[in-house]
């Protein structure tokens, strides 16, 4: 079967936690979420909700009588053998790289092969991430503090100029996640930027009829460049959302396209980071032949995907000066109780800041 570009990751539910104690128990559920979230938010007022342990609503297996109550698992621990399997998959997809001629084909029409994905899939592909308020408090208006650097920036003439809290997402699509941010942003001093290098998916953001261009800016731009031209000063924001986009650019780029972003960050500001994590099922899936470099493939549609490993990414983001605050793997097991089918998925989750 040809690796296919999947979703699954973003139907996780906002709240909830399982465990898998027992690995026999795997079919028991379909998918397993963050377990270490003590507290979540509820997206449309930004109340702070009794979290699963607390409210003791059941979701975490503690007895295990319980296990068939459910239908997945969180924190799936891999076991040696396991992990031999992995790798031995991984030895075989990517024992040789493919031609540079076709590589370099994928990198110079890379926008083209993501315009013709939402040209066929217009967004019906990725649903909402309505889980980011949980994993990022901050873009809460209770969490949204004035930033004593905001009267030193000058944005006349861009976009928004009056916005006290600023958010920008790249590589957004379809607006997946700007949607949830705007529908909750009741916020009157929040401005939301969003930009992608596929001209399709900006047409369908800006056409979408939740837009609403006093509240957002959608914009088309390619992260790979070297002199990305942003709407907006340097120093200008609070929060970048880099959420599965950059797996889609070449990794020689990464140092240049987090360093252009963390420039735009205002001291104190956050890049919060979300991809595919090394082994993800999707990882060994592929077939031999479509490896372009460690770690680095393509998919039967011509989009790329890049599978991170939680040092590399500490230290993209420290050598670009920022400092850590968060840098978790979320192993999840997503379980077809019908088809008797596993599915053991990795990624991983940041949170860096600008320091002052
Ligand atoms: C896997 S999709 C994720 C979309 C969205 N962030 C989400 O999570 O639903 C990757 C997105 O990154 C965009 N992308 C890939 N390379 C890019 C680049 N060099 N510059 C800007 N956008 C890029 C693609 O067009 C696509 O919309």
């Amino acid at each position: 079967m040809e690796e296919s570009l999947d979703n699954s990751e973003s139907k996780r539910p906002q709240f909830g936690t399982r465990h898998l104690s027992d690995p026999q128990n795997v079919f028991q559920h379909n998918a397993c979420w963050f377990s270490r979230l003590h507290f979540c938010y509820d997206h449309t007022k930004f109340r702070k909700k009794p979290s699963i342990e607390e409210n003791g609503d059941g979701r975490i297996l503690k007895n295990q009588d319980d296990l068939w109550q459910h239908n997945a698992w969180d924190n799936v621990v891999w076991g040696d053998e396991q992990m031999r399997e992995a790798e031995a998959k991984l030895k075989l997809n990517s024992s040789s790289f493919m031609e540079e001629e076709a590589a370099l084909k994928y990198e110079k029409e890379a926008s083209q092969f993501w315009d013709r994905f939402y040209s066929t899939h217009e967004n019906k592909f990725f649903k909402d991430r309505h889980w980011l308020f949980t994993e990022l408090p901050e873009l809460s208006e209770e969490q949204q503090t004035e930033n004593p650097s905001e009267k030193e920036i000058n944005t006349a003439g861009f976009p928004c100029q009056a916005a006290g809290f600023r958010i920008l997402e790249v590589g957004c699509g379809t607006g997946s996640t700007v949607f949830p941010l705007l529908e909750a942003n009741t916020l009157k001093k929040s401005f939301v930027y969003c930009c992608d290098f596929s001209p399709k998916a900006v047409e369908l953001v800006k056409n979408n009829p939740e837009y609403d261009s006093s509240k957002c800016h959608a914009f088309i731009c390619d992260l790979s460049e070297d002199n990305i031209k942003f709407p907006f000063p340097e120093n200008s924001l609070d929060v970048i959302l880099v959420i599965f986009v950059l797996s889609a650019i070449s990794p020689e780029k990464f140092n240049s396209t987090i360093k252009q972003l963390s420039r735009q960050l205002k001291p104190g500001g956050r890049i919060f980071f979300r991809d595919y994590g090394r082994y993800d099922m999707a990882e060994l899936r592929f077939k031999p032949g479509k490896c372009i470099s460690d770690h680095f493939f393509v998919r039967g549609d011509g989009t790329r995907v890049y599978f991170f490993s939680q040092d590399e990414l500490r230290k993209l983001f420290e050598d670009c000066g920022l400092v850590e605050e968060q840098n978790v793997i979320d192993r999840r097991l997503l379980v077809n109780r019908g088809k008797q089918i596993t599915m053991y998925r990795v990624w991983i989750q940041c949170k860096y800041r600008k320091p002052a």
